[in-house]
């Protein structure tokens, strides 16, 4: 024991390189102090990853911030600095006794921040108000961008460990940094007395990569002179920067601050166990004893050193002529020392950010087992991709993405300025605040002052991400008892609009005029009829039936203020279409329904910290689904079908336009496959992913069943247990980012919609071409046929050589290769009966092609799946159903009424799909939809061999 007391006589203070709450709770790390001279600590990300993850002693505290809803990094933090201050306290009296000069307890700011000064600076601030200790050292790495960082927090009077140092030039950088920020304190009349710092020195991890370096020498018996280098790089190098500390702190400059009572900088020898077996245990101890220095050292090196250590005064100053030596030889041995500190530098930060992740995942594991059913579960297999999975998380973390995402870092996707701008300008869904209570208030109070004012209705008037949400809201929760009944209008056909308006009894009807960009045609159109429909019952102020969500500046904001809307509910600019389910979007809906959307937002909030920044992608829900999807998608697996249960049957509708919308484009893209019946293996080809989103209260035993058969033929499946139907709002933020990594592992910017436009466009052009003609000049039918006329791309001009309608459908389909999908869109009003057929049908193709099938209803699918089938894959097959529009109805300040508006839209897209030499086919059911539909499937099902006859 004499040995540890002997140090400090000569000038060298011993420290712990370990901290854990055992040695705290234990009295361990108090005897130490007491009884065996130990005079600070030295923590880093792995000693704590060791510490929390070793033991049991961290759980109850673990419980406590979990259940307060803490992330898991601010679970980290808390007990970090929980231990920072109970070892800070049992050093307190070393720190006393030394004037403030020992007794120091080191917390190191987070890994990630190595290479940024000023968040480093801002984190070490935040740590040492926290800490709230005196003898607390904040360490910084000693890279190239830490210097600034620690010198401004020194002259701040934060003191400072600076870890990862390995070369004597930069050991020589940081020393001057000290000095510097002491003469600018001096300089400006400060206090320097109580301004200390120690400069760790990494020993033991110099030699293990000269030594491999070194090995290529190790043939000829000790003959050669790089063999003789073996174990010697390091402390020559400690020697060295030793002579510099000298030379620095011994200069008049320094001499000058002295007298001012500054103390020199210590330097301290880290990384000091011996990790070569062969060599000696106290070979960083002995030899490195000097005046002024620190040696860190874990448990075994002090045992060895108590047991059979033997000091030597001043041993660092010993043959400090022959340490240039080593180095001369090793650069003739051709190795460049600049490059291995170089590269022990990166990997430093490598394995403290690898610790941390392993940390970060361990606690996200504990915190996610702990809250049990308090919290909604994904768990996936991947099938034959399992390797390419975890080669693509281990990736993503190397670079990053977690912590970058949250950054808002647009090159995650696209590096060109002006693309990236526009990026970082649509991350605003990212964020979701810490305290939401104004945003519930606001739309909670705006609902029971209309629900009190006896509103019994909501009609949301908006096209896709505006309106699909509600779409979920109504069909998931139905109203709360008193609240108003919300209805979703995004169809453009007269009958739809009619079925509406016989709904609604529109004295006592809430209309949301619901569009981001406030343009968008059918919106603005519904507005227009209904506002009109008021005025016609003779309504005197129908403005007040109204409110309007959009983006500030819009449009839509000025014809809110023209006709005397209610209110205007303005959108963060940032938030897109696509991803704005939880702001005034999706909020303000649900509110008036009776939705309780602070618990939504609570499960959303959740959501937000189980795929935090700092969870790794293999335990980060949100980012993982998004790896998923994206590795799938590029092996040929790119239909991600929804398996919904029951009672959260219709968030396929949301998800289907925020997939498609989002990475349809440029070629490439996931094509959701929603509403369909789930089946045997054999009615799929390997161009499948799975996801299953349950309720665990609804009755999932079938589904999992066929899940399980899926899974044993190589499917990879996802299956996330949703806790309850609020909990979708955790659900909205997970397939957000989900999406948003998806896009980027394909290769996409999942903000932006290129090829929406072309249809608008074509619509627009046919609108412009009907009002000259007051009709549309129809394209050539491809063929009339069983009463039917038939339009279609020259892509699938064989079909007509077809004599039934059978048949015809038959060719058309047997036109799917492998791989492709089939698109079955219906542009009319769809009733239960019309619905029933049309699934019928698909279902049969997905069974006897085994191609995957969607089925959507126009105009509502432009906003949806529309940019896929127009910008993503060539693989789809397009079927786009029309019926004779029969009733006009007007649209006030147009020339056209709906019925033309649905008719143009319709043929715009089948225009856009041809002219982009897709497989798309047109078939007009005249007048008597009902009838014709009936006609159709029948003669269809009739020829139904046909399908497969084709195909082999
Ligand atoms: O909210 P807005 O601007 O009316 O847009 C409605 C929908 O149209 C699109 O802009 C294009 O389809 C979608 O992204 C959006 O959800
Ligand atoms: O400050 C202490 C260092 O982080 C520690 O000594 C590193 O030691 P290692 O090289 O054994 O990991």
């Amino acid at each position: 024991m004499n040995t540890l007391v002997d140090l400090l006589n000569y000038g060298q203070s011993y420290w712990l390189d370990n901290l854990t709450r055992k040695k705290i709770n234990s009295g361990e790390l108090k005897k130490r102090v007491t009884e065996q001279g130990l005079r600070g600590i030295t923590s880093n990300p792995s000693i704590f990853y060791k510490a929390i993850t070793g033991s049991n002693d961290y759980d109850e505290q673990i419980k406590e911030l979990v259940s307060q809803g803490f992330t898991a990094q601010q679970v980290y933090d808390a007990l970090t600095i929980a231990d920072v201050q109970h070892a800070c306290d049992i050093l307190k009296p070393v720190f006393d006794s030394s004037e403030g000069t020992d007794g120091f307890v080191s917390l190191e700011v987070s890994p990630y921040l190595a290479r940024d000064t000023e968040r480093s600076i801002s984190e070490a601030r935040r740590l040492y108000h926290a800490v709230d200790r005196k003898n607390c050292y904040i360490k910084i790495p000693g890279t190239k961008e830490g210097i600034p960082a620690i010198e401004q927090l020194l002259y701040e009077g934060i003191n400072i460990n600076i870890t990862l140092l390995f070369s004597v030039d930069r050991y020589v950088e940081v020393a001057q940094a000290y000095v510097s920020a002491v003469r600018r304190r001096v300089a400006e009349g400060k206090s320097v007395v109580n301004i200390v710092s120690v400069a760790s020195f990494f020993l033991s991890r110099i030699d293990v990569l000269t030594d491999s370096l070194l090995s290529q020498y190790t043939f000829s018996g000790g003959s050669s002179e790089p063999e003789l280098l073996l174990g010697k790089v390091a402390i020559a190098s400690a020697k060295l920067a030793y002579a510099q500390f000298k030379a620095i702190f011994g200069s008049p400059e320094w001499q000058a601050l002295a007298e001012k009572g500054a103390h020199v900088q210590r330097p301290l020898w880290a990384s000091t166990s011996t990790k070569d077996p062969m060599y000696d245990d106290l070979m960083y101890v002995e030899a490195l004893v000097g005046a002024d220095t620190v040696n860190t050292l874990p448990d075994d090196t002090i045992n060895a050193l108590a047991d059979h250590g033997k000091l030597r005064q001043n041993a660092i100053e010993e043959e400090v002529d022959k340490a240039p030596l080593v180095f001369e030889a090793l650069q003739k041995a051709g190795i460049d020392i600049r490059f291995v500190t170089w590269q022990l530098e990166n990997e430093g930060v490598k394995k403290f950010v690898e610790s941390y992740d392993q940390l970060m995942a361990a606690l996200e594991d504990k915190r996610v087992s702990m809250l049990g059913d308090d919290i909604s579960t994904q768990v996936a297999s991947y099938g034959s991709l399992k390797k390419e999975m975890e080669a693509a998380y281990a990736s993503l973390d190397e670079k990053h993405v977690a912590s970058r995402l949250y950054a808002k870092d647009p090159y995650l996707w696209k590096t060109d300025a002006p693309t990236a701008k526009l990026i970082k300008e649509s991350m605003g869904w990212i964020t979701i605040p810490d305290s939401y209570d104004d945003i519930v208030k606001e739309l909670t109070t705006f609902s029971e002052k209309i629900k009190d004012e006896g509103y019994k209705y909501t009609v949301l008037l908006g096209m896709g991400g505006s309106s699909l949400c509600s779409e979920v809201a109504r069909k998931t929760y139905g109203t709360a008892s008193g609240y108003l009944e919300l209805i979703v209008l995004d169809n453009t056909d007269t009958a739809a609009i009619k079925d509406v308006e016989a709904s609604i009894d529109m004295e006592h009807t809430l209309f949301i005029a619901a569009s981001k960009s406030g343009g968008t045609a059918e919106t603005i159109s519904f507005f227009k009829y209904f506002y009109a429909q008021m005025q016609q019952k003779g309504m005197a102020d129908p403005g007040k039936n109204f409110v309007a969500i959009t983006d500030p500046g819009s449009p839509l904001v000025k014809m809110a203020e023209e006709y005397k809307f209610r209110a205007t509910f303005l959108n963060d600019t940032e938030i897109g279409g696509r991803y704005s389910v939880l702001s005034d979007f999706g909020l303000l809906p649900m509110a008036l329904m009776g939705v309780d959307i602070d618990a939504l937002l609570q499960s959303a909030q959740q959501m937000h910290i189980s795929s935090g920044a700092a969870v790794p992608v293999a335990s980060n829900p949100g980012i993982s689904l998004g790896v998923i999807m994206g590795i799938c998608a590029k092996h040929g697996r790119d239909k991600v079908t929804f398996v919904l249960s029951a009672s959260i049957g219709s968030f396929g509708y949301w998800a289907e336009q925020l997939l498609a919308e989002s990475t349809g484009k440029e070629g490439k893209g996931l094509i959701p496959v929603n509403g369909e019946e789930l089946g045997a293996p054999d009615v799929y080809g390997p161009d499948r992913l799975f996801v299953h989103m349950y309720l665990p209260a609804d009755d999932n035993s079938a589904d999992e069943q066929k899940l399980k058969a899926l899974e044993t033929a190589g499917h990879p499946v996802v299956r996330i247990k949703v806790k309850s139907k609020i909990a979708l709002g955790g659900e909205y933020y997970r397939w957000e980012l989900a999406t948003a990594i998806a896009g980027m592992v394909i290769g996409i910017d999942p903000f932006d919609q290129p090829n929406v436009a072309e249809s608008k466009q074509n619509t627009n052009n046919l609108l412009k071409e009907w009002a000259q003609n007051e009709s549309f000049k129809y394209i050539e039918p491809l063929m009339e046929v069983d009463g039917f006329s038939i339009y279609g791309s020259k892509e699938v001009a064989q079909i007509k050589d077809n004599e039934h309608i059978g048949a015809v459908m038959a060719s058309f389909e047997s036109l799917a290769k492998p791989g492709d999908y089939i698109a079955v869109l219906p542009y009319f009003l769809m009733t239960e009966a019309r619905s029933n057929i049309l699934q019928q049908w698909r279902m049969s193709i997905r069974n006897h092609l085994k191609n995957a099938t969607t089925l959507l209803n126009g105009p509502r699918y432009l906003h949806s799946t529309g940019q896929l089938h127009k910008g993503g894959p060539d693989t789809g097959l397009y079927i786009i159903l029309v019926g004779e529009e029969t009733e006009e109805l007007p649209i006030p300040g147009e020339q056209y009424g709906f019925a033309t508006l649905h008719t143009a839209q319709s043929l715009g897209d089948y225009r856009s799909l041809e002219d982009k030499g897709r497989r798309v086919i047109r078939i007009d059911l005249g007048k008597d939809i009902d009838g014709c539909l009936a006609k159709l499937w029948s003669l269809i099902k009739k020829t139904g061999a046909v399908h497969s006859a084709n195909r082999s």
